[in-house]
Protein backbone atom coordinates (compact mmCIF):
# COMPACT_ATOMS: atom_id res chain seq x y z
CA UNK A 1 0.00 0.00 0.00
CA UNK A 2 1.23 3.43 -0.70
CA UNK A 3 2.88 5.69 2.10
CA UNK A 4 0.03 8.21 3.46
CA UNK A 5 2.54 11.42 2.91
CA UNK A 6 0.21 13.97 4.90
CA UNK A 7 -3.35 13.93 6.62
CA UNK A 8 -5.02 16.56 7.41
CA UNK A 9 -7.20 16.12 10.88
CA UNK A 10 -9.97 18.09 11.96
CA UNK A 11 -8.15 21.62 10.90
CA UNK A 12 -10.25 24.68 11.15
CA UNK A 13 -9.55 28.35 10.43
CA UNK A 14 -11.29 31.13 11.25
CA UNK A 15 -11.25 34.78 10.55
CA UNK A 16 -13.59 36.49 13.21
CA UNK A 17 -16.59 35.06 12.84
CA UNK A 18 -16.13 33.52 9.40
CA UNK A 19 -15.00 30.05 8.95
CA UNK A 20 -12.66 29.54 5.93
CA UNK A 21 -12.30 25.78 6.76
CA UNK A 22 -14.39 24.68 9.36
CA UNK A 23 -13.03 20.81 10.38
CA UNK A 24 -11.55 19.52 7.29
CA UNK A 25 -9.76 15.69 7.20
CA UNK A 26 -8.17 14.59 3.94
CA UNK A 27 -5.08 12.73 3.61
CA UNK A 28 -3.04 12.81 0.32
CA UNK A 29 -0.44 9.48 -0.25
CA UNK A 30 2.11 8.78 -1.96
CA UNK A 31 2.14 8.81 -6.05
CA UNK A 32 -1.76 10.09 -6.38
CA UNK A 33 -3.23 12.92 -7.85
CA UNK A 34 -6.05 14.31 -5.98
CA UNK A 35 -8.09 16.84 -7.47
CA UNK A 36 -9.20 19.40 -4.78
CA UNK A 37 -12.89 20.88 -6.25
CA UNK A 38 -15.26 23.62 -4.89
CA UNK A 39 -17.41 27.26 -5.43
CA UNK A 40 -15.77 30.41 -5.13
CA UNK A 41 -14.74 30.79 -0.78
CA UNK A 42 -15.21 26.83 -0.47
CA UNK A 43 -11.83 27.23 1.48
CA UNK A 44 -9.23 25.85 -1.36
CA UNK A 45 -7.02 28.87 -1.02
CA UNK A 46 -6.96 28.20 2.76
CA UNK A 47 -6.44 24.67 2.74
CA UNK A 48 -3.76 25.41 0.60
CA UNK A 49 -2.14 28.17 2.19
CA UNK A 50 -2.23 26.32 5.40
CA UNK A 51 -0.12 23.26 3.72
CA UNK A 52 2.27 25.47 2.35
CA UNK A 53 2.71 26.96 5.89
CA UNK A 54 1.57 30.69 5.26
CA UNK A 55 -1.25 30.64 6.71
CA UNK A 56 -1.08 29.14 10.46
CA UNK A 57 -4.57 26.97 11.13
CA UNK A 58 -7.06 27.88 14.23
CA UNK A 59 -6.98 24.12 15.19
CA UNK A 60 -6.49 20.51 14.11
CA UNK A 61 -3.49 18.36 13.36
CA UNK A 62 -0.68 17.82 10.41
CA UNK A 63 0.77 14.11 9.74
CA UNK A 64 3.38 13.45 8.15
CA UNK A 65 4.11 10.54 7.19
CA UNK A 66 2.00 9.55 9.53
CA UNK A 67 3.92 11.53 12.40
CA UNK A 68 1.91 14.53 13.58
CA UNK A 69 4.16 18.29 13.21
CA UNK A 70 3.78 20.70 15.83
CA UNK A 71 4.07 24.02 15.53
CA UNK A 72 3.25 24.00 11.54
CA UNK A 73 4.90 26.77 9.27
CA UNK A 74 6.37 27.30 6.20
CA UNK A 75 9.77 25.66 7.13
CA UNK A 76 7.93 22.26 8.37
CA UNK A 77 6.03 22.63 5.45
CA UNK A 78 9.04 22.37 3.44
CA UNK A 79 11.10 20.03 4.92
CA UNK A 80 7.93 17.66 4.50
CA UNK A 81 8.74 17.90 0.83
CA UNK A 82 5.51 20.21 0.55
CA UNK A 83 6.02 22.89 -2.55
CA UNK A 84 3.28 25.27 -3.90
CA UNK A 85 2.67 26.68 -7.31
CA UNK A 86 0.36 28.94 -6.67
CA UNK A 87 -1.43 31.18 -9.53
CA UNK A 88 1.15 34.19 -10.14
CA UNK A 89 3.93 30.70 -10.00
CA UNK A 90 6.60 33.39 -8.62
CA UNK A 91 8.54 33.24 -11.85
CA UNK A 92 10.56 35.71 -12.81
CA UNK A 93 9.89 36.18 -16.50
CA UNK A 94 13.22 38.11 -17.56
CA UNK A 95 15.41 35.67 -16.64
CA UNK A 96 16.32 32.12 -18.23
CA UNK A 97 14.76 28.77 -16.85
CA UNK A 98 18.01 27.51 -15.61
CA UNK A 99 18.06 30.97 -12.91
CA UNK A 100 14.30 30.04 -12.50
CA UNK A 101 14.77 26.77 -11.03
CA UNK A 102 17.85 27.14 -8.99
CA UNK A 103 16.68 30.84 -7.43
CA UNK A 104 17.93 30.86 -4.25
CA UNK A 105 19.40 27.65 -4.30
CA UNK A 106 22.39 27.73 -6.65
CA UNK A 107 24.45 25.12 -7.33
CA UNK A 108 28.07 25.96 -6.46
CA UNK A 109 31.60 24.50 -7.04
CA UNK A 110 33.90 24.21 -3.55
CA UNK A 111 34.98 27.34 -4.04
CA UNK A 112 31.66 28.98 -3.73
CA UNK A 113 31.45 30.22 -7.08
CA UNK A 114 28.16 29.41 -9.30
CA UNK A 115 28.26 25.83 -11.18
CA UNK A 116 27.02 26.91 -14.43
CA UNK A 117 27.93 23.77 -16.45
CA UNK A 118 26.46 21.41 -13.22
CA UNK A 119 23.39 23.49 -12.94
CA UNK A 120 22.35 23.26 -16.73
CA UNK A 121 22.97 19.85 -16.88
CA UNK A 122 20.62 19.55 -13.76
CA UNK A 123 17.92 21.38 -15.69
CA UNK A 124 17.62 19.12 -18.64
CA UNK A 125 17.47 16.19 -16.89
CA UNK A 126 14.60 18.08 -14.84
CA UNK A 127 13.05 19.03 -17.70
CA UNK A 128 13.01 15.99 -19.98
CA UNK A 129 11.96 14.12 -16.55
CA UNK A 130 8.76 15.76 -16.39
CA UNK A 131 8.29 15.19 -20.35
CA UNK A 132 9.40 19.25 -21.10
CA UNK A 133 11.93 19.03 -24.21
CA UNK A 134 12.00 21.28 -27.44
CA UNK A 135 13.90 21.72 -29.92
CA UNK A 136 13.00 25.58 -29.62
CA UNK A 137 14.46 26.09 -26.01
CA UNK A 138 16.77 25.01 -23.61
CA UNK A 139 17.58 26.09 -20.34
CA UNK A 140 19.34 29.43 -21.05
CA UNK A 141 15.60 30.36 -22.81
CA UNK A 142 13.99 33.48 -21.26
CA UNK A 143 10.96 31.99 -19.25
CA UNK A 144 9.34 35.14 -20.65
CA UNK A 145 9.12 33.97 -24.31
CA UNK A 146 7.35 30.46 -23.09
CA UNK A 147 3.50 29.44 -23.06
CA UNK A 148 1.98 29.61 -20.31
CA UNK A 149 2.48 25.81 -19.95
CA UNK A 150 5.47 25.77 -20.21
CA UNK A 151 5.88 28.40 -17.13
CA UNK A 152 4.11 25.60 -15.45
CA UNK A 153 6.70 23.27 -16.25
CA UNK A 154 9.57 25.58 -15.01
CA UNK A 155 7.87 26.13 -12.04
CA UNK A 156 7.24 22.19 -11.47
CA UNK A 157 10.13 21.37 -12.15
CA UNK A 158 11.69 24.05 -9.35
CA UNK A 159 9.28 22.04 -6.82
CA UNK A 160 11.19 18.67 -7.63
CA UNK A 161 14.67 20.53 -7.42
CA UNK A 162 13.55 21.62 -4.14
CA UNK A 163 12.83 18.31 -3.26
CA UNK A 164 9.13 18.09 -3.41
CA UNK A 165 7.13 15.07 -2.62
CA UNK A 166 4.09 16.17 -3.02
CA UNK A 167 3.45 19.45 -5.21
CA UNK A 168 0.44 22.00 -4.96
CA UNK A 169 -1.07 23.31 -8.16
CA UNK A 170 -3.09 26.10 -7.51
CA UNK A 171 -5.46 26.03 -10.91
CA UNK A 172 -2.69 25.57 -13.57
CA UNK A 173 -4.63 25.01 -16.25
CA UNK A 174 -6.88 28.47 -15.79
CA UNK A 175 -6.76 30.69 -19.14
CA UNK A 176 -4.89 27.73 -20.76
CA UNK A 177 -5.92 26.92 -24.37
CA UNK A 178 -6.63 23.11 -24.89
CA UNK A 179 -2.63 22.47 -26.04
CA UNK A 180 -1.49 24.30 -23.20
CA UNK A 181 -3.36 22.20 -20.19
CA UNK A 182 -2.39 19.38 -22.57
CA UNK A 183 1.11 19.95 -21.95
CA UNK A 184 0.28 20.58 -18.04
CA UNK A 185 -1.13 17.45 -17.58
CA UNK A 186 1.93 15.71 -19.50
CA UNK A 187 3.78 17.24 -16.68
CA UNK A 188 1.57 15.86 -14.01
CA UNK A 189 1.66 12.27 -15.18
CA UNK A 190 5.38 12.38 -15.29
CA UNK A 191 5.41 13.82 -11.83
CA UNK A 192 3.31 11.14 -10.51
CA UNK A 193 5.09 8.09 -12.93
CA UNK A 194 8.54 9.43 -10.03
CA UNK A 195 6.35 8.28 -7.74
CA UNK A 196 5.19 12.34 -6.49
CA UNK A 197 2.24 13.33 -5.22
CA UNK A 198 -0.01 15.88 -6.54
CA UNK A 199 -2.96 17.98 -5.25
CA UNK A 200 -4.56 19.81 -8.06
CA UNK A 201 -7.28 22.81 -7.77
CA UNK A 202 -8.81 23.85 -10.65
CA UNK A 203 -12.46 25.31 -11.67
CA UNK A 204 -12.74 23.81 -14.31
CA UNK A 205 -14.12 19.84 -13.00
CA UNK A 206 -13.66 18.37 -16.46
CA UNK A 207 -10.02 19.32 -16.16
CA UNK A 208 -9.83 17.76 -12.71
CA UNK A 209 -11.51 14.95 -13.23
CA UNK A 210 -9.42 13.97 -16.44
CA UNK A 211 -5.94 14.02 -14.68
CA UNK A 212 -6.65 12.95 -10.79
CA UNK A 213 -7.72 9.90 -9.29
CA UNK A 214 -9.33 10.64 -6.34
CA UNK A 215 -11.43 14.01 -5.43
CA UNK A 216 -12.26 16.19 -2.32
CA UNK A 217 -14.68 18.54 -3.03
CA UNK A 218 -15.48 21.44 -0.51
CA UNK A 219 -18.38 23.16 0.63
CA UNK A 220 -18.21 26.17 2.90
CA UNK A 221 -15.33 25.25 4.58
CA UNK A 222 -16.08 21.09 4.98
CA UNK A 223 -15.46 18.32 2.93
CA UNK A 224 -18.56 17.81 1.37
CA UNK A 225 -17.08 14.62 -0.44
CA UNK A 226 -14.06 12.39 -0.70
CA UNK A 227 -13.98 9.71 -3.87
CA UNK A 228 -12.47 8.31 -6.36
CA UNK A 229 -12.65 8.07 -9.78
CA UNK A 230 -14.02 4.90 -10.43
CA UNK A 231 -16.75 5.76 -7.85
CA UNK A 232 -17.54 8.59 -9.55
CA UNK A 233 -17.78 6.65 -12.47
CA UNK A 234 -18.42 9.81 -14.97
CA UNK A 235 -17.40 13.61 -15.37
CA UNK A 236 -21.84 14.55 -15.73
CA UNK A 237 -21.84 12.90 -11.95
CA UNK A 238 -19.30 15.10 -10.55
CA UNK A 239 -20.66 17.85 -12.04
CA UNK A 240 -24.35 16.90 -10.93
CA UNK A 241 -22.72 16.26 -7.24
CA UNK A 242 -21.00 20.42 -7.33
CA UNK A 243 -24.31 21.60 -8.53
CA UNK A 244 -26.29 19.50 -5.42
CA UNK A 245 -23.72 20.69 -3.10
CA UNK A 246 -24.57 24.23 -4.61
CA UNK A 247 -28.06 23.75 -4.50
CA UNK A 248 -29.71 20.96 -2.60
CA UNK A 249 -32.51 19.58 -3.53
CA UNK A 250 -33.69 16.25 -4.58
CA UNK A 251 -31.82 13.37 -4.51
CA UNK A 252 -27.87 13.28 -3.53
CA UNK A 253 -26.47 12.30 -7.48
CA UNK A 254 -23.59 10.19 -5.78
CA UNK A 255 -26.00 8.84 -3.24
CA UNK A 256 -25.21 5.40 -4.13
CA UNK A 257 -21.30 5.69 -4.48
CA UNK A 258 -19.90 4.15 -1.05
CA UNK A 259 -17.74 7.09 -0.04
CA UNK A 260 -20.07 9.83 0.02
CA UNK A 261 -20.02 12.00 3.05
CA UNK A 262 -22.98 13.85 3.03
CA UNK A 263 -20.95 16.35 5.51
CA UNK A 264 -22.87 19.10 3.96
CA UNK A 265 -25.84 17.76 2.60
N1 LIG B 1 -7.79 36.68 5.08
C1 LIG B 1 -9.11 36.50 5.17
N2 LIG B 1 -9.87 37.27 5.96
C2 LIG B 1 -11.20 37.09 6.06
N3 LIG B 1 -11.87 36.12 5.40
C3 LIG B 1 -11.19 35.33 4.59
C4 LIG B 1 -9.77 35.46 4.41
N4 LIG B 1 -9.35 34.51 3.54
C5 LIG B 1 -10.46 33.83 3.18
N5 LIG B 1 -11.56 34.30 3.79
C6 LIG B 1 -12.92 33.81 3.65
O1 LIG B 1 -12.91 32.40 3.82
C7 LIG B 1 -13.76 31.76 2.87
C8 LIG B 1 -12.95 30.78 2.03
O2 LIG B 1 -12.09 31.51 1.15
P1 LIG B 1 -11.03 30.81 0.19
O3 LIG B 1 -10.33 31.92 -0.53
O4 LIG B 1 -10.20 29.86 0.94
O5 LIG B 1 -11.98 30.02 -0.81
P2 LIG B 1 -11.66 29.39 -2.24
O6 LIG B 1 -12.35 28.09 -2.29
O7 LIG B 1 -10.20 29.40 -2.49
O8 LIG B 1 -12.35 30.42 -3.22
P3 LIG B 1 -11.88 30.90 -4.68
O9 LIG B 1 -12.10 29.74 -5.59
O10 LIG B 1 -12.82 32.04 -4.96
O11 LIG B 1 -10.46 31.34 -4.59
C9 LIG B 1 -14.43 32.87 2.07
O12 LIG B 1 -15.66 33.14 2.66
C10 LIG B 1 -13.46 34.03 2.24
O13 LIG B 1 -14.13 35.26 2.14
Amino acid sequence: MAERLIELRDIKKSYGNVFAVGGVNMAIDQGEVVGLLGDNGAGKSTLIKILAGAVKPSSGEILVRGKPVHGWSAAKSRAAGIETVFQDRALAVQQTIVRNIFMGREITTAMGLLNVGKQRAEAERLMRDIGFTSKVFSPDSIVGQLSGGERQGVAIARAIYNQADLIVLDEPTTALSLTETEKVFRFVRNVRESGRSILFIGHNIHHVFDIAERFVVLDRGRVAVEITKPEVKTVDRLIAFMEHVAHPAGANPLDDSPATTGANL
